[in-house]
């Protein structure tokens, strides 16, 4: 990272102590919205939350998660983990994935790059594959930009191009995926009545093939390697959007989950395995969903599963996923520098930081929170515990996930008086209300409301500070809405489930025995987000914060 010649020593704040322990709550999908029955965070019995937001005024507040203040394109961007995490721990509002992507496009500059004029050498004799999410949801991929990049390497060069898609469902509406596979559809016949060939050749649903998080199952990676490479799938279909249509007629699928499938021709064989000599470019611009397929594409050493065949590719990512481990090493857009996060100032300071979550957003708090960033800053000062999540289910079936496993683990952290930090996600809004299931996401609510009064007991016994966040809303909202916002029905009748995140803001609470008596929210930072919590957080270290931070959104009243 470029760190050297930054000046680490934080000055010490004029008011606040050092040496209290702060706990940091960032509990995944917890928006704030009006009270109705579809905002299951209001239905769930959430007394610990309820208290921090009625019993202290002054400490209680609400901050921006989306759109331009987490550095989207728009603030008709719906908020996700990775900028929210990346705002939470920088302190600062970096232009993001999206935003950057599409710079890139428009101006041209991604065709002029590195990355790109790599796997346009494979372009004269062999196929150029793009794998990845169709979606319009813009938190890990966007259509358009598919679309642009289709457009783009075509002008440029590329005959032969075969698309391997994953129908999304989570960031946007359930059954969507039709509609965008008839978009894509349409630019392909375009591009092969101009003579290139243009296909799709494989597909699936983004949390069943290719889209696991933090190796939590390979076997998902697996299925979509099968299929984008070697060609093999259990279900073979002549197009994309029949495959989509008849997938989802079986009972229970939904576009997240559908099973992967092949393209093939009418010889029954199938239109796009990738080869030797090909050059291959995964779409996406978020990491989290994307690291470990691009290890199987790179990785000439490699045991995570029996790849069968590893073919000499031309490979480059939309953006490099990991900067740390630079992976991937070619890529066609240079991914947000961001440097000098709080994290790296903390351990810097002499902070000792203890991290936690499960398995499934455990990268939230370690990897996004510390700007796209793998491992330790400091080994001796940091702690990182993984608790393994359930693989294999969906999570509205265990709706408490391991929320109680990691506010244990926090408040063993705490009360061992080993840590000045200890920095938790926990992720059961968000997880279970992606599944759309309005009960489990009720039952989700609550078991993460009980986590934290754990780690805020266990804050009550050693005198510290905690400061309770989130990342993005989505339990909050569990319909889609019309513009008055009434729910919307569909067709069938029904409301219209929304699986994706929010527009809304998040709470911050502070509070504790350890927090100075003077200290309350500033009122001129109407405006607050997600950036501004670094900050504060530096501040209730005991330390003022680097002057290019955003502000903080505390005072010390005397
Ligand atoms: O990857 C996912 O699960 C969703 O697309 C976004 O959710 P997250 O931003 O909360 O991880
Ligand atoms: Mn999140
Ligand atoms: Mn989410």
């Amino acid at each position: 990272m470029a760190t050297s010649g930054t000046t680490w020593k934080l000055a010490d704040h004029p008011k606040l102590p050092k040496g209290k322990i702060i706990a940091v709550v960032v509990l995944d999908g917890w928006g704030e919205a009006s009270p109705d029955k579809y905002n299951c965070i209001h239905v769930a019995e959430t007394p610990m939350m309820d208290s921090l937001k009625n019993s202290a005024p002054d400490r209680w507040r609400l901050v921006k998660a989306h759109g331009k203040a987490v550095g989207l394109p728009t603030d008709d961007d719906m908020g996700n983990s990775e900028v929210g995490h990346n705002a939470l721990g920088a302190g600062r509002i970096f232009a993001q994935g999206a935003k950057l992507v599409d710079n890139a496009l428009a101006t041209g500059k991604i065709y002029e790059d590195e990355g790109f004029n790599y796997i346009k050498e494979s372009f004269a004799n062999n196929t150029l594959h793009l794998i990845g999410l169709m979606s319009d949801g813009g938190v890990h991929s966007r259509l358009d930009q598919l679309q642009l990049l289709l457009k783009g390497a075509s002008d440029r060069g590329a005959k032969r191009i075969r698309v391997h898609v994953l129908t999304d469902g989570r960031d946007v509406v359930d059954g969507s995926s039709v509609g965008f596979a008839e978009t894509l559809e349409k630019d392909l016949a375009e591009l092969r009545g101009k003579g290139i060939d243009a296909q799709v050749a494989s597909g699936g649903g983004r949390m069943y093939v290719t889209m696991d998080r933090y190796e939590n199952d390979w076997e998902v990676v697996k299925r979509g390697w099968d299929a984008q490479v070697l060609g093999e799938a259990p279900h073979k279909f002549t197009s994309v959007v029949e495959a989509i249509q008849k997938l989802r007629e079986a009972p229970n699928t939904n576009d997240q989950y559908l099973p992967p499938f092949v393209i093939v021709d009418e010889s029954g064989k199938p239109v796009g395995p990738i080869n030797d000599g090909d050059a291959v470019v995964t779409v996406n611009f978020r990491a989290d969903r994307m690291t470990m397929l691009a290890q199987a594409l790179e990785y000439e050493k490699f045991d995570k599963f029996d790849r069968v065949r590893f073919p000499k590719i031309r490979y480059a990512g939309m953006l490099q996923y990991d900067g740390e481990l630079k992976l991937p090493n070619h890529y066609l857009v240079s991914p947000p520098l961001i440097e000098r996060t709080s994290g790296e100032y903390l351990v810097n300071n002499g902070i000792r930081t203890f991290a936690c979550s499960e398995t499934v957003k455990f990268g939230h708090v370690t990897f996004f929170w510390n700007g796209n960033r793998s491992g330790y800053f400091n080994s001796e000062l940091e702690k990182y515990v993984e608790i393994p999540s359930d693989s294999g289910i969906t999570f509205n079936v265990q709706p408490k996930m391991k929320a109680l496993e990691i506010g244990e683990k926090a408040r063993d952290a705490i009360l061992s008086r080993n840590y000045d930090q200890v920095r938790v996600n926990i992720p059961n809004g968000d997880m279970v209300g992606h599944t759309g299931d309005i009960e489990a996401t009720v039952v989700a609510c609550k078991a993460a409301d009980q986590a934290v009064k754990m780690i805020l007991d266990a804050i009550a016994e050693v005198g510290g500070i905690y400061m309770v966040t989130a990342d993005h809303g989505n339990a909050e909202d569990m319909v889609k809405r019309d513009k008055k916002g009434e729910p919307l029905v569909g067709k069938d009748g029904k409301v219209q489930i929304q699986t994706s995140h929010t527009l809304q803001p998040v709470p911050v609470a502070i509070g504790g025995p350890g927090l100075a008596g003077g200290v309350k929210y500033r009122k001129d930072v109407p405006n607050g987000g997600l950036a501004n919590v670094a900050a504060t957080v530096i501040n209730l270290h005991g330390f003022v914060a680097p002057d290019d931070y955003e502000t903080t959104l505390i005072e010390v009243v005397d």
